[in-house]
């Protein structure tokens, strides 16, 4: 197969992206197989502004897509980007993947109306696409434009051990567990804070390990989960999910509040190295 041809993987053929995917020998399978970043942009900003799609937004000049896919292209453990998006942006990521020139984004595939149908589509686009088993996949919030290199690659080592991980961020506040009682939330217990963590992505599996939890899951029409870390533990609590260390700057933009935040990492960044 000739030079990867990045047009036609805008229509989002399944063969197409088969074609173009690492593939490895079973006998090298556990050495080297497919490190797969799939960057979930298909989401709609409700607390951001629906009418601004924050995926899009510019924070020191460059938009926030791009940081996120960019993570990954810069990351040499990472062989493919699958990008999941919305009718909403789709034309305007398809153009920023070729001006930027991201040359390990195969595929940029219709996302879902939940987060969990978009990291499904991906799956099935590579489950299409027949990549092996073992192969490693990082899903990851397109808004957490600042993910450091060593949460990427801490990921992948991870997977080496573990059949799923997350990157996580240990809680500096004491957290509340609390009940509702209706006109007003109780605290009912307060859990050791040395088991806190706040969940933050990519979040990586072995392709088997994820294709199975979401099996599991989709016998059960009323999970909604906000991550992918909770899928493979509601359906494989046997499946340990291992702690990569995440930081600060790691930041979701949500809200309009996170902008500036987010415009005085990307500043700090860019006067040194990422
Ligand atoms: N149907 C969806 C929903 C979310 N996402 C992605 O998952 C990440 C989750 O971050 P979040 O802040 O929840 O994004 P939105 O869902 O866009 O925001 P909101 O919940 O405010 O609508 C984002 O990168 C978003 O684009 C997605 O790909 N598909
Ligand atoms: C995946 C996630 O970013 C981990 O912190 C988070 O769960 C997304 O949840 P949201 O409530 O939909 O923003």
């Amino acid at each position: 197969m000739g030079e990867f041809d990045r047009k036609k993987h805008r229509d989002t053929d399944e063969l197409e992206a088969q074609a173009h995917m690492t593939h490895t020998a079973p006998e090298e399978a556990t050495q080297s197989v497919p490190v797969v970043g799939i960057v979930l942009a298909a989401g709609f900003g409700t607390r951001f502004d629906p009418n601004e799609p924050k995926q899009l937004v510019s924070i020191a000049g460059k938009p926030i897509v791009c940081w996120s896919i960019e993570a990954f292209e810069i990351n040499d453990a990472v062989s493919d980007i699958v990008v999941a998006v919305n009718p909403q942006v789709r034309d305007h990521v398809e153009r920023l993947v070729d001006e930027y020139g991201y040359a390990k984004v195969r595929s940029i595939v219709n996302g879902g109306a939940e987060r969990v149908d978009s990291t499904l589509a991906t799956l099935d686009l590579l489950s299409q696409a027949d990549i092996p088993q073992q192969a490693k996949v990082l899903i990851h919030d397109a808004v957490r434009p600042f993910v450091e290199q060593p949460a990427i690659t801490g990921c992948v080592e991870a997977l080496d051990q573990y059949s799923a991980a997350t990157v996580a961020l240990a809680s500096t506040d004491t957290m509340l567990i609390t009940e509702d009682l209706g006109d007003r939330k109780v605290v009912r217990s307060v859990p050791d804070r040395a088991n806190m963590f706040r969940a933050q992505t990519p979040q990586a599996f072995r392709f088997s390990t994820i294709i199975k939890a979401y099996e599991l899951a989709a016998d059960d029409p009323d999970f909604h989960p906000t991550d992918d870390t909770r899928v493979v533990v509601e359906y494989l609590p046997q499946e340990p999910v291992a702690i990569v260390a995440g930081s600060a700057s790691n930041l979701k933009v949500t809200t309009k509040a996170d902008i500036p935040v987010a415009e005085q990492i990307a500043e700090r960044l860019q006067a040194g190295l990422r």
